[in-house]
């Protein structure tokens, strides 16, 4: 798996205030961490990377498949480019239990010919995180553990070819944010799917950082 990524992005906030993304970089590590403070870009670089942003110009490539191109006008929706993609605070929705989040990132929803299918993806992902207990709970009633487990089986239900986490630990508290990482990486050993992960945390870094990439004022370091 590698990501050959060279994009320019300029954005003003509300305030006026200009921000230019120029992010190049290529990796092949299986996991690949962007390490940045606050405000250098990392946000805005995987949200392009996903295709919830899309770059002025430049081009995103995954395996060599041009997922974004502006000279060849390729721009490959978000939902089409096998990424997965764990929100920072795991974006579960409120109203719906374990088993129905998870099967909210199936590509094709549930009402469709591919249903059955789909509820296979789903009971596996269960099976595999150890959440058909709480299959029937929603995220208030879940811990810390459990919520991370859940976000992370959407993410992997549709077998994405790689795996995008934004400050996975961020919003937990340092016990807590500990054990996250610990179960994060045992279930990252277990899984083959690369990862590229955005944090400004120094543990992350060393951590899942085979491949380390060092943002700052919109561009890699
Ligand atoms: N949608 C937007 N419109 C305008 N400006 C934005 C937008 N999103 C981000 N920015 C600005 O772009 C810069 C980079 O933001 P980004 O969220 O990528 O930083 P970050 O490295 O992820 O920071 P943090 O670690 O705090 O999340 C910031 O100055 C931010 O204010």
């Amino acid at each position: 798996m590698s990501f050959d990524i060279d994009i320019r992005k300029q954005v003003t906030s509300d305030g006026g205030r200009s921000f230019e993304l120029a992010i190049r970089f290529r990796t092949e590590a299986r996991r690949t961490v962007i390490y940045g403070p606050s405000g250098a870009g990392k946000s805005l670089t995987l949200q392009a990377i996903a295709g919830l942003l899309k770059p002025d110009e430049g081009t995103i490539r995954c395996d060599g498949q041009a997922l974004f191109d502006s000279s060849a006008r390729i721009d490959v929706p978000a939902r089409e480019r096998g990424l997965g993609y764990l929100f920072q605070d795991y974006a579960l929705f409120p109203h719906l239990n374990v088993r129905q989040n998870v099967g909210f990132g199936l590509r094709r929803g549930w009402l469709n010919p591919s249903r059955r299918h789909g509820a296979e993806a789903v009971d596996r992902w269960l099976q595999a995180f150890e959440l058909e207990a709480v299959a029937g709970q929603r995220p208030h009633q879940l811990s810390g553990g459990q919520r991370q487990r859940a976000a992370l089986a959407r993410a992997l239900v549709n077998e994405p070819r790689a795996l995008l986490l934004d400050e996975p630990f961020s919003a937990l508290d340092p016990a807590l944010r500990t054990r996250m990482r610990d179960e994060l990486d045992a279930l990252l050993a277990r899984i083959t799917i690369p990862m590229l992960m955005i944090t400004h945390d120094p543990e992350d870094l060393e951590r899942f950082g085979d491949e380390k990439l060092l943002l700052q004022d919109g561009r890699i370091a």
